[in-house]
């Protein structure tokens, strides 16, 4: 049996030789001739998965190790009886922090609280919904938009998205790309929003380029616009648009998901579901996989809860990432061709809060840091 898997998919060649033979290949674009022969392909979001690709080969599933499936043609694959899986949630908490991080940094430059804020979250599914209870462990407001679920009938409250652009401080969209139907999400962020989004708002966009039309945020943003602007998708990637990228606050290339905890759960989802898929089921515990943290305890001295002290807060969150490591990077090497991807794969490592263990002095404070995914121990 042999199973390709893209090369940057960390564990998968421990995980996948428990199944058949692995070979690990470049996912933009899949080499043609390494598809031939292959039973099973395990892909990333860099690789569009659609009849042009396996038309002719006699893969018979396919798993990517990715939240989102929209380069996946999965009606396509269920017409050829293809297996399919993805990975949802797998690297919802990554995003989450990536999202924390720049929100403080801003908050610090231009000297404003979290706690003062009204967030408006578009898209309450795995990243949104622990984004919100993060909030809400903060004191932090949110604004939720989400009318598939609102139309299924889940407890919310959700609003109108006109709503959060009126009201909410901060706008962060964690949506699908839905290119139409009746919840179409692309240029989801229009001129026309960005016209009506009253000036010194947070725009986020750390779920697909093009949720966010990509001319238009430029156009405003020259045009004088207050925004802050954090993104982590660009429209087109891998060739982002180097004048957008100078107009935005915080610019990073498609790495807010990069955990390595997230990356290794994408990859033991895949993983899981490949072996249910053959009729031979493996669990494969996250921790028997991830390394020890590189900083993996600390003591936090006196209570944070007293009065939330956002100061402390913050250098507990870039003890473990700040993206700010992730934003450089790009600046330097954008627009040379090959290099956003090369930043992409040769990724720093790096963890979630949960990997540190936050020594403290009251049973408030551990609450607290546990509530926002922070290991704590009362000392
Ligand atoms: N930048 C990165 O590294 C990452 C990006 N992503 C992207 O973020 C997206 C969201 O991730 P998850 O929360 O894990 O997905 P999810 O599928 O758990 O949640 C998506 C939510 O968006 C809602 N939604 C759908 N259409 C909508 C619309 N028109 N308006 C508002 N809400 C709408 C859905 O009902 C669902 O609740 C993924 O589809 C993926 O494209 C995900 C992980 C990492
Ligand atoms: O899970 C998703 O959806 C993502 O956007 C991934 O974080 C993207 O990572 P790659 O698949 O592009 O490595």
């Amino acid at each position: 049996m042999k199973i390709l898997v893209d090369e940057n998919m960390p564990y998968a060649q421990t995980l996948f030789s428990r199944l058949g033979d692995v070979q690990a290949v470049p996912g933009r674009p899949i080499p043609r001739e390494a598809l031939l022969g292959a039973d099973a392909l395990m892909v990333r979001s860099v690789t569009k998965v659609n009849a042009d690709l396996l038309t002719g080969t006699g893969v018979k599933f396919v798993g990517t190790a990715t939240a989102g499936t929209d380069h996946v043609d999965e009606a396509w694959l269920a017409a050829q009886d293809i297996g399919f899986s993805a990975a949802p949630g797998c690297n919802a908490i990554a995003v989450v922090e990536y999202v924390f991080s720049a929100l403080m940094i801003l908050a610090q430059r231009d000297g404003w609280q979290l706690r003062d804020k009204t967030v408006g979250i578009v898209g309450v599914g795995n990243v949104g919904s622990r984004l919100q209870a993060r909030f809400e462990a903060l004191g932090v407001k949110t604004l939720l938009c989400d009318p598939p679920r609102a139309a299924r009938g889940d407890a919310g409250p959700f609003w109108p998205l006109e709503k959060l652009v009126a009201e909410a401080d901060i706008l962060t969209f964690h949506t699908p790309l839905y290119k139409d139907g009746p919840y179409r999400t692309q240029h989801l962020v229009d001129a026309e929003l960005l016209a009506a989004l009253p000036d010194n708002r947070v725009l986020i966009n750390a779920c697909r380029g093009e949720v966010v039309d990509n001319a238009a945020l430029l156009a405003a943003l020259n045009g004088g616009k207050v925004l802050s602007t954090v993104l982590d998708v660009w429209e087109p990637e891998p060739d982002l648009s180097l004048p957008l990228l100078r107009a935005v606050d915080i610019g990073t290339a498609h790495i807010a998901g990069y955990s390595l905890e997230g990356k290794a759960r994408g990859t033991t989802q895949v993983f899981e579901a490949y072996s249910r898929f053959l009729g031979q089921p493996h669990a494969v515990p996250l921790e028997t996989l991830l390394p020890v943290p590189d900083v993996s305890e600390v003591t936090l001295n006196g209570s944070l809860v007293a009065h939330l002290d956002e100061g402390t807060l913050l250098r507990l969150m870039h003890l473990v990432y700040d993206v700010r490591r992730d934003d450089a990077p790009l600046r330097r090497v954008a627009g040379i061709p090959g290099e956003f991807d090369k930043l992409r794969k040769f990724y720093q490592e790096r963890r979630e809060w949960s990997s540190l263990c936050i020594q403290c002095d009251d049973e408030a404070t551990a609450a607290l840091l546990t509530r926002l995914g922070f290991t704590a121990r009362l000392r």
